[in-house]
Parts: C-alpha cells; sequence; structure tokens
C-alpha cells in the first residue's frame, strides 16, 4: 500500500513539474483562436451587455481601440464606471460610455431603452453578453427563473425594443454569447421557469440552448434585412462568472492553466461583430474564430419557434415578421 502511494505521489509530482515546465505551452494552447481582422469601426455604435467586467469588458476595449462608440450597459453602474475608466487608462481616446441595465427587470429594460432610442440614432453592434451561472433558485422582478430570465429573456425584450433601430442602421451585426454548456440542456417547455424543479447547473445549460435557439430563429425571422445574428460559444474563460458555484470555482482554480483569459474568450465575439468575411452570414454558431458544431436540440426549427412564442407571451410582447 505504502509503494502504491509513493507511486501515486510521485506521478502526481512529475504531471504538476510538467505542467510548471510546459505552463507558457499551455497558455498558449488554451487561448484558442484570435480575430486577425483589421476592421475600423469608426462612426458604427456598438451596444454590449455586461461590459464591466470579463468577457464583456475585454470586447468593449477591443471594439472601442477599432474607433466605435461602445455603449456598455451595466446593471451596476458605479462598476461599469470603473471599468470604462480602466478601458480610457489603456486607450485615452476610447469613446465609451457607460448606462444602466438591469436584464433581470423588464421596466429597467424598456427604461434603457427607451432612452437609448431618444438619445442614440444609430445601433450598428448589439452584443448579448452579459449572464449569470448556477445561481441558487432566485427570481427576476417580474418572477421568471434568474438564468433563463437574464441569460435569455431579458436579451430577448432587449433585441426585440432595439431591432427596428438596428434595421434602421443595416448593416448591422448581432451577436449572442451562447456555450458549449448548449449541448448538455433542453427546453422544458412544461417547466420553463424551474418552478416544478429546480437544478442549477441544468437551468443554466437551458439558458444557453435558448441563446442558440433565439439566435437561430431572429436570424431566419432577419433575412433580408442586412442584419445578421450569430452565436458564440467564447470558450472555457477565467472570469467571475463561476462566483455562485463552489465546485466551478475549485475547478476553475485547479485548471486555471487551461483556461482562457477574458481577452482571449472575447476573440469570437469580436470576430463575429467586425470580421469582413461575414459580413452576409446568419444563423451560425461560432468558437475560435470559426464556425462551430451545434447540438442536434439546437438545430430544431420547431423548437426555437415553440421557444419563441412562449418567450413572446410570457414578456407580453408581439414581433411584427
Ligand atoms: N467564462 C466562461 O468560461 C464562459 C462564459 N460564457 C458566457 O459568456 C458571457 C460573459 O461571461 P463572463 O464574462 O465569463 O462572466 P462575468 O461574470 O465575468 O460577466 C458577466 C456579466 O454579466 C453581467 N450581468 C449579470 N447579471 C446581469 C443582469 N441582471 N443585468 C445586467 N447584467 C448582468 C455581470 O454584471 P455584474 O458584474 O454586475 O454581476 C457581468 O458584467 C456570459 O453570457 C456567459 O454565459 C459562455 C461559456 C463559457
Ligand atoms: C475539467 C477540465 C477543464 C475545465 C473546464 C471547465 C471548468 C469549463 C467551464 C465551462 C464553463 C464555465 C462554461 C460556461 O458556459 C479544462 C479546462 C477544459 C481542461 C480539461 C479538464
Amino acid at each position: 500500500v505504502m509503494m502504491v502511494l509513493v507511486l501515486i505521489v510521485a506521478g502526481l509530482g512529475v504531471v504538476a513539474l510538467l505542467m510548471v515546465l510546459f505552463a507558457p505551452h499551455i497558455r498558449k494552447y488554451s487561448a484558442g483562436g484570435a480575430c486577425m481582422s483589421m476592421t475600423r469601426l469608426d462612426g458604427k455604435t456598438v451596444l454590449i451587455t455586461g461590459a464591466n467586467t470579463g468577457i464583456g469588458k475585454e470586447t468593449a476595449l477591443d471594439l472601442a481601440i477599432r474607433g466605435a462608440r461602445v455603449i456598455m450597459a451595466c446593471r451596476d453602474v458605479e462598476k461599469g464606471e470603473a471599468a470604462a475608466a480602466s478601458i480610457r487608462r489603456i486607450y485615452s481616446k476610447a469613446n465609451v460610455e457607460v448606462r444602466e441595465l438591469d436584464l433581470a427587470d423588464t421596466s429597467s429594460i424598456r427604461a434603457f431603452a427607451q432612452r437609448f432610442l431618444r438619445e442614440v440614432n444609430h445601433l450598428h453592434i448589439l452584443i448579448n453578453n452579459a449572464g449569470v451561472m448556477m445561481c441558487p433558485y432566485m427570481k427576476t422582478k417580474d418572477g421568471f427563473e434568474m438564468q433563463l430570465g437574464v441569460n435569455h429573456l431579458g436579451h430577448f425584450l432587449l433585441t426585440y425594443l432595439l431591432i427596428g433601430l438596428l434595421k434602421r442602421s443595416a448593416p448591422a451585426r448581432i451577436v449572442v454569447v451562447s456555450s458549449l454548456a448548449h449541448n448538455f440542456g433542453w427546453i422544458r417547455f412544461h417547466d420553463l421557469l424551474s418552478q416544478g424543479s429546480y437544478n442549477s447547473g441544468l437551468a443554466y445549460c437551458q439558458s444557453k440552448l435558448a441563446n442558440v435557439l433565439f439566435a437561430r430563429e431572429l436570424a431566419r425571422r432577419l433575412k433580408g434585412s442586412s442584419v445578421t445574428v450569430n452565436s458564440v460559444h467564447p470558450g472555457s474563460v477565467c472570469s467571475d462568472l463561476v462566483r455562485h458555484s463552489t465546485i466551478m470555482s475549485l475547478l476553475f482554480s485547479l485548471f486555471s492553466l487551461f483556461l482562457k483569459s477574458p481577452r482571449d474568450g472575447a476573440q469570437t465575439s469580436i470576430y463575429c461583430a467586425v470580421a469582413e468575411e461575414l459580413h452576409s452570414l446568419t444563423g451560425k454558431h461560432f468558437s475560435d474564430c470559426a464556425p462551430a458544431f451545434v447540438a442536434p436540440q439546437g438545430r430544431k426549427e420547431e423548437t426555437a419557434k415553440k421557444l419563441w412564442d412562449a418567450s413572446s407571451e410570457l414578456l407580453g410582447i408581439v414581433w411584427d415578421d
């Protein structure tokens, strides 16, 4: 037994040593694809949700450096202003501004959109990035389960309210930040808001599958409008997303060497927002700046339509076709 234990400890030691030795190579490999596009965005307006930290903040920085006016929609304006200040410290000419948007409150989404439509004349790129993962069972102001409420329904309403402006600003692009987690999700139509039973991991996967289905259905409905919609898996990114889950926090610490930095994680969102070759590509899913696999449950037109109708009904909205 002693011998086996010694061998296990020695083995783990060797693995740890190899990981330290090869850390720069592992990091480089984990970084994934980079957006190589040199597209400038002077005169263009971009809206990014959840832009005060993580992937959203890095996306805002990159698009601001390309010359865009970047509106950072954040639920905590103070955190948003701190992020905007840090962007301005990196790029002093950054045209970034913070506006309050709480996706867990439809009255906040409506107030945000109302002011936006009054004060902003164009919207060329909308990045639905904000997200919450594996929180304990919580409800939004309107009584929706938090993860579906913020990740899907909040963005669904925001997009509905801004779609006219996007169409008027065409060519325009919508980027929906989803996840590989959509593979493990299914839409529980009999209990969409997890009122019967709640599993925080499955509710996250459901919300990310909803992101993929929403992007596909919206793309289908927008055919011919010069507004494109694509969804994205950013990679496994070291960010605050794991804040609600001890297990995920532990996994992230253990495997931190294999995770992307938020800057690397922003590359696919940036790619979908700016790459010239995607100008008319719509309804697709991307990862590492390349087309990516979509799970069968994310490809079903019937499910996408059913989710669209259920979401519209929950929010009390009717989309014109
Ligand atoms: N990190 C990863 O490995 C992966 C991330 N993703 C997706 O990427 C996206 C960005 O995540 P990431 O940057 O990693 O996570 P972070 O937790 O770092 O950022 C999430 C952002 O969403 C905001 N947010 C959360 N709830 C609300 C709300 N009610 N209203 C408005 N904004 C809100 C947060 O604001 P605040 O700071 O105030 O909480 C924060 O700005 C998410 O959609 C996530 O699902 C997908 C796959 C993997
Ligand atoms: C276990 C394990 C990993 C950890 C993956 C994790 C922790 C992924 C988290 C994904 C999230 C948070 C998705 C959100 O949508 C790595 C790094 C791939 C390396 C191989 C083993």
